[in-house]
């Protein structure tokens, strides 16, 4: 039981947005079109690239309209103007639209830049970058943060390759015939998994990635031991509890950050898929590239066929392959299959494993991306908002939802006094038994006991935005009154 769910609860106040800060002023002001910039600046090159020259004159039209279209959404935001609404008759416009409706002022006037709500606006940049690309066929299918992306992952293959040892050495039958070093493993490996939050590229100046996961290299286990301080809310024993009573259970985790994250995550499913938790692994990426590093489908192809790729044998490579059997035999499915979205094949670049995996169509060959982790919604608004997902994660024995923006969205991006009980902020989110693993980089959060807080405050006045600090928060549904 966390710690906050026994002690004494005010009322959480009025429900407001967080409000910008320092930080989100920072967001706003600098990082965000500073990474407008850089898309522009990869759709410029891109339009210049050499296999560009046979582009006709219509493709370089809508090229040039794209990069017209953000240098104007640049301007747009630093001068505080209206956010128009979604206009490219993709499936998710209308609740996109609904939601900057909502957000419109008290005369009807339209969402503004600095005055709409901070989680809308950054989400709103995305979908804008995302609705500029799709009109233009030389970038529709290009993810204009790949580079970032690549870069972060040949930054990280040393701690990769010491984590994938760890995950080879504990999936052993040796190792997973000892319960105590089953939870020494889990522990491990969850720890690495919320560590692995801090490579987040949409932060890019804040903390480099790199040091932070030098730093997890670096005799990993026992610097695990140094950070475990920073955990300001630590359910683990809640988590393992709840997942030493499942077998062959369906288990689900919304992803979050491309290269180490994604990797620490697909370790820790590997881990409890040879461990007989997990029979089914649900893996919930986006549907467009988001917040800079963010998994989208060809991510995590991407990744699994560059690990293929490492020296025969090595663990890597190891980890590869059998991560690839996994799908091809059904056991991994990628993004909830809610039946209402198109489906999307897993495209594999060499070709020799796609047609196996043809072979097989239908055994995890096609997995479904939903739309709604690309919404700016809060997650209590997914029953209403998207009830086929929220009834299939309903289907789910345990839920890891990784990273920042997601505990935003599990908490609304509240103004909450963070003694708030994790269990009320979720305000009705709960399909499933869940658990937040989080490196806070943004001033929300809840279920914090007074005494964490204070001592967090002392040590790091931002402690909630310098990405340092971290929760592990459990919340299991069946042991709550109030669940929708
Ligand atoms: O990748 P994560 O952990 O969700 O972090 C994304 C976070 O970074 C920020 O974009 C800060 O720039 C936050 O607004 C956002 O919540
Ligand atoms: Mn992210």
């Amino acid at each position: 039981m966390a710690a906050s769910e026994t002690e004494a609860v005010e009322e959480a106040p009025a429900l407001t947005f967080i409000g910008y800060g320092a930080f989100g002023e920072d967001t706003l002001r600098v990082r965000m079109p500073t990474i407008l910039t850089k898309a522009i600046d990869f759709m410029y090159r891109r339009l210049h690239a050499p296999d560009a020259s046979t582009a006709t004159d219509d493709e370089e039209a809508s090229a040039r309209r794209a990069i017209g279209i953000l240098s104007k959404l640049k301007y747009e935001m630093q001068t505080g103007k209206p956010m128009p609404p979604i206009e490219d008759g993709a499936s998710d416009q209308a609740a996109w639209n609904q939601a900057l409706k909502e957000a419109m002022g008290p005369e009807g006037e339209p969402p503004r830049w600095w005055h709409a709500p901070w989680l809308l606006s950054e989400c709103y940049m995305y979908r804008r970058i995302h609705q500029a690309c799709a009109q233009a066929p030389l970038l529709a299918d290009m993810d204009v943060f790949q580079e970032a992306k690549d870069d972060a992952f040949a930054c990280s293959m040393e701690s990769m390759e010491a984590l994938g040892a760890f995950t080879l050495r504990a999936v052993d039958p040796e190792a997973l015939a000892d319960q105590a070093s089953r939870r020494n493993a889990f522990e491990v490996m969850l720890q690495f998994s919320l560590w692995g939050n801090k490579s987040d590229l949409s932060l890019m100046a804040e903390f480099d990635g790199r040091t932070s996961l030098s730093h997890l290299q670096a005799g990993s286990e026992a610097h695990l031991q140094e950070l475990r301080s920073f955990i300001l809310q630590n359910d683990f024993e809640d988590v393992w509890d709840r997942l030493s009573t499942l077998a062959g259970a369906r288990i689900d985790v919304v992803l979050d950050n491309s290269g180490f994250e994604l990797f620490t995550d697909l370790c820790l499913a590997h881990w409890m898929t040879a461990g007989g938790y997990a029979s089914t692994v649900h893996f919930h990426g986006k549907a467009m590239p988001w917040f800079v590093s963010d998994v989208t489908e060809s991510d995590l192809v991407w990744t699994l066929n560059e690990l293929g790729r490492q020296p025969a044998g090595s663990a890597l490579q190891c980890l590869a392959l059998q991560w690839k059997r996994f799908i091809r035999d059904g056991t991994w499915q990628f993004s909830a299959a809610d039946g209402q979205t198109e489906p999307f094949v897993m495209i594999w670049h060499d070709q020799s494993l796609a047609k196996s995996l043809r072979d097989t169509a239908g055994q995890g060959m096609t997995g479904r991306r939903d739309e709604f982790w690309t919404y700016p919604h809060a997650f209590h608004q997914m029953a209403e908002v998207r009830p086929q997902l929220y009834s299939d994660l309903g289907q789910s024995q345990l839920i890891l939802f990784k990273g920042d923006l997601n505990y935003r969205k599990l908490v609304g991006d509240r103004a909450w006094s963070p003694t708030t009980p994790f269990s009320k902020a979720l305000q009705g989110f709960c399909p499933a038994p869940l658990c937040a693993l989080r490196a806070l980089k943004c001033n929300t959060v809840a279920g914090l006991t007074a005494d964490k807080v204070d001592e967090a405050q002392a040590q790091e006045p931002n402690f909630m935005t310098i990405g340092r600090f971290a929760v592990v928060q459990f919340f299991d549904p069946s042991k709550a009154s109030d669940c929708a």
